[in-house]
Parts: C-alpha cells; structure tokens; sequence
C-alpha cells in the first residue's frame, strides 16, 4: 500500500496508506518497493517525494508483525535501493518518523519536517535496535554522543530539534509536501554522493573508548538487566570502527539475539498492554467506545500533603484550572510553596512559562462550589474521608463529580454518604503523583459510565497510563503487593537479610528492593494501617501465638522496628542505615543482623540459607499468584490491566513484561509447581496456595496469555 503519481511534470509522489500510522506492513514495503522501481525507471520522472497519508509519514516497522514469520521484501534493501537510485528522493515528514520510519527517511537525500513533526528511533523501548540502518546512518550524519543518546533512550525529538541536529534539511509551517517538492525540484541535477548517508564517515571523535565505555556504563546502570541499550551502543560502536558493509552485519547480527529474546517479547506485549488497558468496560456493557467523558475544565483538589500537591502539579500541566484547599494557613503556605517550586521549575527546564494563574489557593470546601471534579487527597482515613464527602454532597453544584484518592479504602462507602454514588469514583494516585505515570480508576458499584470515562480520560490527559480496577481492599495494586511484602518479610524470619532480599529483586529487574522502597516510603505507613485493621493493638487476641494473626502466619518484624523508632529514612534509620534523618543513600546496619538473630532466637526460628532462587520466586510467584485471584474476583479485566499497574505503579522490570506476563514466559506449569512446592513447606501462608485460575490454565494446556480471560469464572465481576 503505497500510492503512486506523477506531479509537476518531473515529480513522482509516493504516498504511504496504512492507517493508522502507516506502519511498513509487509504490503506497505512491497508498495514502496514498486513505486520506488516504477520512478526510478521512468524517464519523465527527475525527483521523488515520499510521504505519509493522513499527516503521519509512517511510525516504523509493523510491530504486529514481528510474533510472525517475515513475509514480503525486507526493509534494508528497500532503503539501500532508494539512496543508491541516481534520482533525488524527498522524504516529506508530518505528523511521525519512528523508528523505521526514520530509517526510511534517513535512506532518502533530503528531509523537509513540518513544524509539528516529531522523529525518533524508539526500538530499544520494543527490546530492539533500529536495524534498517539506523544505527550505521545516524552516527554518520549527527556524529556519535548524539546518536548513541538517541539510540539508546529512544527519545522523540522535535523538527526543530531535528533541524538543529541536522537530521533534517528544512521545517516549515505550510505544508510539507508542497515544501518537499519544491526542494526536489530545486536539487534536481546535484550529485548525489554527498547524500547518501551510507557513504560518509562518522565526524571523528577524540577519546573514542572513553564514549563508549561511559555510554555502555550509563545504559548498564539505567537499563537494570535489560539486553537493547547494551546491544545498542555496541552497534553505534560498529558504525565508529567498521566500514559500512561490515557496520550492517553487526547491526543485523545484534538484531537477531534481540528480536528472538523473551524481553523484545515482553516490551512488545508493554506496547499492546499499554494501549488495550485504555479500553475498559463495565458489566452493564458501558465501555470505552460508548460512554462519553466530560469536558472538565475546572478541578478542586482536597489536601495539599504530597499526594495532592502532586495532583494539582497533575492538573494544572494538562491545562485545567484548579482550586487547591487546606484546612490550615501553615499547611495550605507550606502547598502553595512546593506546587509553585515545582511548576517553576518544570517551566524552566521545557524553557516555557509556568502556568500559575491556572492555580487559586482556598481555606474552605466553599470555594469548590462551581467546578466540574474534584479530587479529595486527605489523610487515608474512612472517617475523615466521609465526612468530607458529606461536606462536598452539601456545598458543590449538584453535578459536579466527586473523585476519591485512596489506596485502598472501599470507594462505594465513601460514596454512599454523598447525594451522588454514579458521579463518584476513586482515582488512585501514585507518589509522587506529578511523575508517577499509573492511575487506578476504581470503579464502585454505583460509579457511572460518565464517571469511569471521565476519570480514564482525565487520567490520560494528564499523562497517565489509566487502569480501571475494581472496588476491593487495596484495589490491584497494594492488594497483590501484600503478598510481595509478606513473602519478603517472612524471608527474613527464615534467615536472610533484607540487603539479601533487595540485592535478588534488583537483580531480578526491580528498581528498588522491597526493604529499600519501604524505607522511603516510611515504615510508620503501613504500621498505622495494621494497627487500624485490627493487626496490631488490643484487637488482637493474647492467646494466639504472636506470628499468627487473623487466621494467618502474620510476622511482627516491621511493628518490633517501628516500636524502635525506625521509620526508615524519615528518621534516619530503617530497614538500613542513613547518614542522617533524610538521608538516602541506604547502608547494611549491624544492628539489624542482631535484632533479626534475637528474634529468632526468641521465636526459635531456625535460620537456614536462602538462595537468590528461593527469593525471587517467593516474592514474584506469591505476587502473580494473587494475581491470578484478582483476575478470578472480577478486579482486574485481564492479565494486562494487572501488568501495567505493575509497569507503571511499582517499578517492575518493563523487558520481564509485568507479573502475569513473567509467569506465562516462565511458563505456568512451573509456576504452579513451585507455588505447591512453597505451599507444602509453609501451609500457614495462604497466598502461597496456587489459584484455581491458575490451575484451570495449566488443565487447558497453558494457552497463550490473550486467551487468558476465557478460562476466568468470575461470578461478580466488576469489570
Ligand atoms: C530488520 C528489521 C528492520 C527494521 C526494524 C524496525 C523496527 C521498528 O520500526 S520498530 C517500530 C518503531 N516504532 C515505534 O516504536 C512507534 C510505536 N508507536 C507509537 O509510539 C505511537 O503509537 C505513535 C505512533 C506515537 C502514535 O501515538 P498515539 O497517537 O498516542 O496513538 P496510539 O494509540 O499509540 O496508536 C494508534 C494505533 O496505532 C497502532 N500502532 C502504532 N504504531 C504502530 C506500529 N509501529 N505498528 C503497529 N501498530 C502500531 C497502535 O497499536 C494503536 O492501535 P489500536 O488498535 O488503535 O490500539
């Protein structure tokens, strides 16, 4: 799918039609390759422009392509057979220039970029390179730190940055391709050599090795195991060292380890996950392509702690007008401050003005009267919560719609103290809320369809990933993550360490071990919470035995080290040790070897050595395993509404493809084997006990994990 005509007398135009983005499916190569033949081999035709239907030139590759065999011609000959032409080709670029898409571009004499144009070469983010010769042009054309910045991050840049770079020839504002005609027209009769990418040398560079070395150190630090910025800079590498023939050999040889590795598999599932979390429904049949959001324009948000100052910082970037409320001057000073540094900020690093008169700062629930949503980030306590509905019930218009930002807390009962439950949803924040990238939307019972969509949509103008979830303790995320933290503190009772644990899950892919994250976020969180659910305190019953709590084997180390004042790095100490209260860089503490070695003793618990194995799979295989349960209670509507609130919300190795995708790649039969195998030895840990889904799926053969929702027997589902 390639359209071809003849313009201008001496112009042939090749369009490419694949919407939506015009990805080179195998059709789209086999059109351009034609049109490319026909003009080069008609007489009348002096000058080719190329470009994209619909104001998009073409966003690379066809990745639905990729789970099958290659088909049709390939693109680096198509590429090579457009420069080596002896006619000048154009390539007019609009809209989007990704990955082989560039690389079709890069293969073409002369680029002209609308103004709004972005480009890039984002196949590391798919666990790839750009292997059309992107990774032996562009360091030939922009020099190597730039390239290899570009190829390693994935960045999208500007046309204008393009400009600047020398990626492309020319941006304009009127339309791109009367303005790539034009300068085929105007090139026509110049030779061509100096234009062929492919011919050029990299610009020298002094101190070679050291590039290099420094770029293989920075993506081995940023990339926490993942196989394509390495793979990447080695093929920049190439392109500085060998000639170009040779440079294209590495690149394809490099491609080939990637493109058949688990994590080019399981970015490209992120990719699709992704975009399918955006399409959510409701039992009642309301969905994503029949429910209208509301235009909201004005937003009251509740609370100005980190959460809420977060969201208002949120809001106000995706251009809506907010009324930030705090109940006390010193608080609502201390907001306006941090929101007002942090927008100030933003705007001078995007070198644009900070959008302040978007924002007014109130004392009193009275100022929210007239705006469209808002979003209440008070303490997490049901009580306070409620009684802040009720107050929004009374003073806000009768239409406005009232957003809750919990953890956890049951939506539907704050709801029911309002005169509104259909125009109440939850919208699960993470911190820091502005940079955070996941939002839960938990729909409750009564939420509407106008509700869900408003909040998703909400959601994704201010840049989220949205995930709807159903209304359960903990919703998704912090339900599935009890597991996890359960695992990894009983780990510790059993003999390991917690610079063990974290050292295996970084290892693993984490950003941050599980005893690390705690001391960041602060221990004293969750202790509050356990004393309030009955965990901790008077409520519990003397005559159990103390690591037995509510039915379950319960370890008391987190309550014995907050009692102690360690709340991690508030306070300088927690499960490790700080310079000072505040500080961040994390140190084995001695003293904790002795707290846990008395414990034991104290417990006689016998300490054994626990291997990397046994960690990994105790925290990953505990955590999917409760996944499996959420899919069966209705919570989530797939496996892959699950993975990206694990992507974007946790910090879960994106190349091992969330949770329930890691599972499926290790394959389940053994994940089922395993969690038996944990179960046996610990029958007190419920959680360990393997879900029905998951056995129904390894009765079925273990079918791929698209067909997953086909085996769920969810009675209640809420999604
Ligand atoms: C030897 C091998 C040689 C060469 C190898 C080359 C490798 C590549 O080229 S890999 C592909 C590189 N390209 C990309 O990574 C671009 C991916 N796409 C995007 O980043 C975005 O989709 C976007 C193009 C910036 C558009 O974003 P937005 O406007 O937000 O729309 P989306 O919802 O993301 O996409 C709409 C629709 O299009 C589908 N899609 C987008 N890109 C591709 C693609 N490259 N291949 C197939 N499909 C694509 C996307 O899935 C959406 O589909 P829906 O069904 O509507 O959800």
């Amino acid at each position: 799918m390639a359209q071809y005509a003849r313009t201008k007398g001496s112009i042939a135009l090749i369009t490419l039609t694949n919407p939506p983005v015009n990805a080179l499916s195998s059709a789209v190569r086999k059109g351009i390759t034609e049109t490319v033949s026909r003009a080069l081999n008609d007489t009348q035709v002096k000058a080719v422009v190329l470009c994209g239907e619909n104001g998009q030139f073409c966003g690379g590759a066809d990745i639905k392509e990729f789970a099958k065999p290659m088909s049709g011609p390939a693109l680096v000959p198509m590429i090579h057979a457009i420069e080596a032409g002896e006619k000048p080709v154009v390539a007019a670029i609009e809209g989007i220039a990704l990955g082989g898409g560039l690389e079709l571009a890069l293969g073409c004499h002369y680029r002209v970029a609308h103004a709004k144009a972005r480009m890039g070469l984002p196949e590391v983010t798919l666990g790839l390179l750009p292997a059309a010769g992107g990774t032996q042009r562009l360091p030939r054309l922009t020099g190597i730190p730039t390239a290899l910045e570009l190829i390693t991050t994935g960045r999208h840049i500007t046309a204008q940055e393009a400009l600047k770079l020398g990626i492309v020839d020319k941006v304009t504002d009127g339309n791109v391709v009367d303005a790539a005609m034009e300068m085929a027209l105007s090139v026509i009769g110049r030779p061509l050599s100096p234009r062929r990418l492919s011919t050029l040398s990299t610009p020298p560079l002094a101190n070679l090795d050291g590039v290099f070395e420094a770029a293989m150190a920075q993506v081995k630090r940023r990339s926490r195991g993942a196989m394509a910025p390495v793979a990447c800079v080695k093929a920049v590498r190439a392109a500085a060292e060998l000639p170009y023939s040779q440079g294209m050999k590495r690149e394809l040889e490099l491609m080939g380890t990637l493109m058949s590795s688990g994590q080019a598999k399981a970015l490209q599932y992120c990719f699709f996950a992704q975009r399918a979390v955006g399409k959510w429904s409701l039992p009642n049949g309301a969905q994503w392509n029949n429910s209208r959001p509301r235009d909201i324009r004005t937003a009251g948000v509740i609370g100005l702690g980190t959460m809420g100052r977060g969201i208002v910082v949120s809001l106000v970037k995706a251009g809506i007008s907010v009324v930030a409320v705090e109940m006390e001057e010193k608080q609502l000073d201390l907001g306006r401050k941090e929101v007002t540094g942090i927008l100030e900020r933003d705007a001078k690093r995007r070198g644009v003005t900070a959008p302040l008169h978007l924002i007014s700062f109130a004392l009193s629930l009275q100022s929210l009267r007239g705006v469209d949503l808002v979003i209440e980030a008070v303490f997490e306590d049901m009580e306070l919560k409620k009684r802040v509905f009720a107050d929004l019930s009374r003073v806000c218009n009768q239409n406005t719609m009232l957003c809750t930002n919990t953890s956890g807390l049951d939506v539907d009962q704050i709801a029911s103290v309002t005169d509104r439950p259909p125009l109440v949803v939850g919208m699960h924040f993470f911190a820091p809320a502005h940079v955070m990238k996941l939002l839960e939307v938990v729909c409750g019972p009564r939420s509407s369809a106008e509700a869900v969509a408003t909040a998703m949509s909400l959601g994704k103008r201010m840049g989220k990933v949205s995930v709807a979830v159903g209304n359960c303790p903990g919703f998704v995320g912090n339900r599935m993550l009890k597991s996890y933290m359960d695992e990894s503190v009983f780990l510790l009772e059993e003999g390991a360490s917690p610079e063990q644990v974290d050292q295996a899950l970084e290892e693993f892919g984490f950003a941050l071990g599980i005893f690390k994250v705690g001391d960041l976020s602060g221990l004293d969180v969750g202790w509050r919470v356990r004393k309030s659910s009955g965990l901790i305190g008077p409520d519990v019953n003397p005559t159990f035995p103390s690591r037995v709590r509510q039915g379950r084997r319960y370890c008391p180390l987190p309550d014995l080290l907050c009692e102690q004042g360690r709340w991690g790095q508030k306070t300088g100490r927690g499960w490790y040790l700080y310079d000072s209260a505040g500080g961040r860089v994390a140190r084995p503490d001695p003293e904790i070897q002795r707290f846990l070695q008395d414990y034991r003793l104290r417990y006689g618990i016998p300490s054994r050595r626990i291997s990397e194995q046994e960690v990994v799979e105790r925290c990953v295989f505990a955590l999917a395993n409760e996944g499996f349960q959420v899919l069966e209670d209705g919570m989530a509507a797939g496996p892959e509404d699950i993975d990206m609130v694990y992507v974007f919300g946790y910090g879960w190795p994106r190349h091992r493809g969330g949770p329930m995708f890691h599972a499926a790649q290790v394959g389940l039969p053994r994940v089922l084997q395993r969690l038996e195998f944990y179960y046996r030895e610990n029958p007190d840990i419920p959680h360990l006990q393997p879900s029905a889904l998951l056995r129904r799926l390894v009765g079925a053969g273990s079918p791929p994990i698209q067909q997953w929702k086909q085996y769920i027997r969810s009675t209640h589902s809420q999604l």
